[in-house]
């Protein structure tokens, strides 16, 4: 087993018993399980089709597949499982959907879905003013992370407001059933619920899943961790790997004592540590190190690596937001021209989402390519599904999720209840949602005002479906100008600029059908067309995904697991890392452990930066130094760096320039 060392070696080898594998970053916990997967297979005999792995994020599961498929070349892995625990869910779910309350088809409501029909649950409550749809969901969100249903929530509640709150959250369960949904957090519960209550199928799963390996163990939350146990099952078929020093979701329900409870639950539990480091140079480990010692730790682990000392670490003072994203831009076209680093060998990793914007400027106008993860891209963004599912209904009016999206947008008056009637009477009938509000029978369920107003909504969809039967993107256009969504985007956005954007981006989607229609779909009608938009969707994510040279910029919660040879932590402030709320809520051990987390993806170059002065809420605040920082030792870290203004950069700027000429050259 070349490429492992001994403890690593023992930990692919062992499947005696449940095995956790503790250690810091960059000692190669992945590895050991994607070696491990391999060896199961080639040396263990396991059939592909009963070993399954589990990640956090997409990009991780990608990478993981890649890796394995690298090492078992010419094997064939058909069936092998390599994914995140919400597709997992997802899967089990689709087998067998009857078996929790559901029909074939269920909807997935994402987190905007599921935000705006509590919207609709809190209006006209009496708790309406005193807190926020999103508050509301995160609530709901950490209870089903907890396995606490409705009535739990309403038992444990210890004054009124909870109570209200356990009842909105009864309210919501019921219109999710009603709408034949599920939301992200039912990609869990559901199934965890299915295996507590069906032996038997719980059965079928652990005797397809005979081997489970997770990944970043740390972060998963009850629910996650109901699922292993369920399927694991007796047998305690699993690895799993993890690192304390890592948690940085417990703000979401993360439970890093699960770590802990393995020892409780699996008392034959073998634990084994990994010390060495390969990731980092020794002194971006060392900043780590001393970083995290900062941290009351149940187990002591000091990585060491056997790399050289590497660069020193650097800081750049910069003097506000757009100098800071000039200076790493600039940075960037030094590596890139002067020391041929390829671009996406670069990140840019931050606090939080908002600081992403003067970066993404500054790369822009130096020609530098970019990808920002996790970042809003075109199909999902509110306006475009919105007009999208205006688009689906019309071409297929059975389409019962767009039906939902949109019968209330913009305000129809049609409340909740008078939905959940609709959709019992419905599925009782066998029909969908639109030609429901039609049916006769529903004069029982809902009174007059209710039906006329469904009832216009039926109208409304009828007579541009007839308009679009024509002219599908004239239908189309005169939809979205009769429901005058650019009034109902005046009325939610922020500023008239904001709305207008958004308008802007409904226009590009009918521009977008225009051309079709003008082009290879002139003989189709709107079904194909979007048909086609919505493979769009897809594609357009595949391609948001498959990277190319692109440096990449994302949050600390976004680059768990991930490594790259440059990094730039940047906004290295107080407020901002440590978070504000955390200094106010006195949670800034799990600042400093994504503070830990940003320094280890480093492998050969690590820069801080910094501003002296930032814009909060219109106004200039000076920015002090993040007490991360001052906790670093002096010595180790280089806090005059300048490189920006160096000849050397200037010439690079100079080519970058040239690089630019160059693209308009090809182009033309
Ligand atoms: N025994 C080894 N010899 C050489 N390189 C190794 C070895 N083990 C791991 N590596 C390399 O070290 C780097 C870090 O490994 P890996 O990503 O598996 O660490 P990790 O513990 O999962 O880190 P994190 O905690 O950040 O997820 C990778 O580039 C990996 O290929
Ligand atoms: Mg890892």
């Amino acid at each position: 087993m070349p490429g492992l060392n001994s403890r690593q070696r023992e930990a692919v080898r062992y499947t005696a018993a449940p095995l956790l594998v503790l250690a810091g970053a960059g000692s190669g916990k992945t590895r050991v399980i994607t070696r491990k997967i391999a060896y199961l297979i080639e040396d263990k005999g396991l059939q592909p089709r009963h070993i399954c792995a589990v990640t956090f994020t997409n990009k991780a599961a990608r990478e993981m597949r890649e890796r394995v498929s690298q090492q078992l070349k010419g094997v064939n892995t058909r069936g092998l499982r390599i994914s995140t625990f919400h597709t997992l869910g997802l899967d089990i779910l689709r087998k067998a959907p009857e078996q929790v309350g559901l029909r074939s088809g269920f909807s997935l409501l994402d987190a905007q879905d599921s935000e705006s029909l509590i919207k609709e649950h809190l209006r006209g409550t009496a708790e309406v003013d005193a807190i926020s749809a999103s508050a509301v969901q995160h609530r709901i969100s950490r209870w089903k992370n907890d396995l606490i249903d409705p009535a739990a929530a309403l038992s444990r509640a210890e004054d009124d407001f909870e109570a209200r709150l356990a009842a909105l959250y009864a309210d919501y369960e019921r219109s999710l059933r009603a709408y034949n949904a599920v939301d992200f957090d039912d990609l869990i519960l559901a199934p965890a619920r299915l295996f507590q209550s069906r032996p038997a199928v719980l059965e079928a799963w652990q005797d397809r899943l005979r081997y489970l390996l997770v990944d970043e163990y740390q972060d998963t939350n009850s629910a996650q961790y109901e699922l292993v146990r369920l399927l694991t099952g007796t047998r305690g078929a699993f690895t799993v790997v993890g690192d304390d020093d890592q948690s940085i979701y417990a703000w979401r329900g993360a439970r890093p004592e699960n770590l802990a409870r393995l020892q409780e639950d699996y008392p034959e539990l073998k634990v084994i540590m990994l010390e060495q480091n390969y990731r980092s140079s020794a002194r971006i480990l060392g900043l780590a190190n001393t970083l995290i010692a900062k941290n009351p730790h149940v187990f002591e682990k000091r990585l060491w690596s056997e790399h050289g000392p590497g660069d020193m670490p650097r800081v750049l003072r910069c003097t506000d937001e757009a100098n800071e994203a000039e200076r790493v831009a600039s940075e960037i076209l030094h590596l890139h021209f002067a020391e041929k680093v390829p671009f996406g060998d670069v990140a840019v990793l931050f606090r939080g989402n908002h600081q992403a914007r003067p970066f993404e400027k500054a790369l822009r106008e130096h020609n530098i390519p970019y990808f920002l993860s996790g970042g809003t891209s075109f199909f999902a963004r509110a306006e475009v599904k919105d007009a999208m599912a205006y688009l689906r209904l019309l071409a297929n009016p059975e389409d019962d999720a767009a039906f939902l999206r949109i019968v209330n947008t913009p305000r129809r008056e049609i409340g909740p209840t008078t939905l959940e009637r609709l959709a019992d009477y419905t599925r009782e009938q066998g029909t969908s949602l639109l030609a429901g509000c039609e049916d006769p029978g529903l004069a029982e369920h809902l009174s007059e005002r209710q039906r006329n107003r469904l009832g216009a909504f039926v109208d409304l969809i009828r007579e541009h479906r007839r308009r679009s039967a024509e002219d599908p993107v004239g239908g189309v256009r005169a939809l979205i100008e009769t429901i005058d969504y650019y009034a109902w985007l005046r009325e939610h956005a922020s500023s008239q600029r904001v709305a207008e954007r958004r308008y802007e981006n409904v226009g590009d989607l009918l521009e977008w059908l225009g051309k079709l229609q003008k082009g290879d779909f002139h003989d189709k009608g709107l079904a194909d067309m979007v048909g086609h938009l919505t493979l769009m969707d897809v594609l357009d994510r595949q391609e948001e995904e498959a990277g190319g040279d692109r440096v990449h910029l994302m949050t600390l919660h976004a680059c768990k697991g991930l490594e790259f040879p440059h990094v730039f932590l940047v906004g290295m402030e107080e407020e901002l890392l440590p978070h504000r709320s955390s200094i106010e809520e006195d949670t800034i051990e799990e600042e400093r452990r994504l503070a830990y987390v940003g320094i280890t993806r480093a492998q050969r170059a690590l820069t801080f930066t910094l501003t002296s002065r930032r814009r909060r809420y219109g106004e200039w605040i000076r920015s002090e130094p993040s007490r991360f920082l001052t906790e670093l030792p002096a010595d180790q870290l280089d806090w005059g760096g300048e490189r920006s203004d160096t000849p050397e950069n200037r010439k690079a700027r100079g080519m970058s320039h040239l690089h630019m000429l160059k693209g308009i050259l090809d182009a033309g």
